[in-house]
């Protein structure tokens, strides 16, 4: 009888440490689904899924493979600079058989013994792994990508195991992932120009301040280019406003090119385009420009039917620079709109250099 009562005590005790780590489990959880849901932008629910996700929940690794046909995910995290791309932890497919693979036609978690072979697109470089759950992420019905969770410990992810937890998680992660997306791509469409598909005025107004921080920080030179198309109201007044959209897509096109990666261009008016190049001296930035003005000018643009047509530009030049009075952003923009006016009273088709006649 007493032994009866102490084996049920003990029972009563093992399901109350159950129900308090389940209780445990499920606070640990809900603090991290709302911490998704709270996430600012892609680059920190990324940051969630693949760092916070690891150590809140003790795995040896987490990976995100997503469904990326047009490379707009991609495009759109090579797109912000504090956005790290996670190499071989966030990955990417064209093709939907890549994931549907994994999934049987439920779509439901997976929880099964790691294998090399059979999850090496998933886990690229890893073969420490004992277990893994794959966790579907769908939208509107439709596979977007699979959350990859894997561990060391054979026990963790096993088929018998209870996957509410997981398919709640895939759901929220899934909706979160297309909410951040779309946010994304509305931030960047806000901050293109639309004809021209370079940065526009805005997004030129929040870099440039950044840029002269940098540079006064640093002590490194910047330099900006105004850069103003010649006699521009002819094309349209002879050839009608659409050639005049071509051509100014066609020169922002060259004008992109001309660029390194670091540089920002951009349309800053109508025919007006205003260049930021970091860390370039003013002899470098004017054989710069010098070439950009060149490559215009040998450049015969194609307007539509059939009428091709020559077209100059004239670039101001400024720098901000130890060795000159600029010191912040108003008197470098101010010095390359003068810069750029000089070119103009000059003859046009010309590079201009501020505080040079
Ligand atoms: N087609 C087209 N024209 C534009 C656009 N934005 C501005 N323009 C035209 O650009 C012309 C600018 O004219 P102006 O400021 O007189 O300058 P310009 O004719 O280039 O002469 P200079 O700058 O003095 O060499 C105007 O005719 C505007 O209508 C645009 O998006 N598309």
């Amino acid at each position: 009888m007493q032994q009866d009562a102490a084996t049920l005590q003990a029972r009563l005790d093992a399901l109350i440490r159950i129900a308090k780590s389940n209780e445990r489990k499920q606070e640990n959880f809900q603090k991290y689904e709302l911490s998704l849901l709270n996430s600012n932008g892609l680059g920190e629910l990324l940051a969630l899924i693949l760092e916070e996700h690891k150590v809140r929940f003790q795995l040896t690794e987490v990976t995100l493979l997503l469904l990326d046909p047009e490379y707009e995910f991609q495009r759109l995290i090579e797109a912000s600079p504090n956005i790290p791309g996670w190499p071989k932890r966030l990955l990417f497919t064209d093709n939907h058989h890549t994931i549907a693979q994994y999934f049987s036609l439920q779509q439901r978690p997976r929880l099964t013994a790691f294998s090399p072979f059979q999850h090496q697109i998933l886990f690229p470089g890893h073969s420490n792994l004992r277990s893994v759950a794959l966790l579907p992420l769908v939208r509107q019905q439709r596979l977007i990508g699979s959350l990859n969770l894997g561990s060391r410990k054979a026990e963790r992810f096993q088929a018998n195991i209870g996957t509410q937890f997981l398919q709640h998680l895939a759901a929220v992660v899934s909706a979160c992932l297309e909410n951040a997306r779309l946010h994304e791509h509305i931030k960047l469409v806000g901050l293109r120009d639309p004809l021209t598909g370079v940065n526009n005025r805005r997004f030129f107004d929040q870099r440039v301040e950044e840029e002269v921080s940098r540079a006064l920080r640093t002590q490194s030179p910047l330099s900006c280019l105004f850069i103003d198309l010649d006699h521009f109201k002819r094309v349209n007044d002879q050839h009608g406003h659409q050639a005049g959209d071509i051509l100014l897509k066609q020169v922002a096109e060259i004008l992109n090119d001309s660029m390194r990666s670091c540089d920002v261009i951009a349309r800053y008016g109508g025919e007006e385009f205003v260049a930021l190049l970091a860390d370039t001296t003013q002899s470098a930035a004017s054989d710069i420009a010098n070439r950009i003005r060149e490559s215009i000018e040998a450049t015969e643009f194609e307007v539509g039917h059939g009428i091709r047509l020559k077209q100059t530009l004239s670039i101001g030049l400024a720098t901000l620079s130890d060795t000159n009075s600029i010191k912040n952003t108003r008197q470098l923009l101010q010095a390359a709109d003068q810069a750029v006016y000089a070119a103009k009273l000059a003859g046009r088709n010309k590079v201009r250099l501020h505080g040079t006649s």
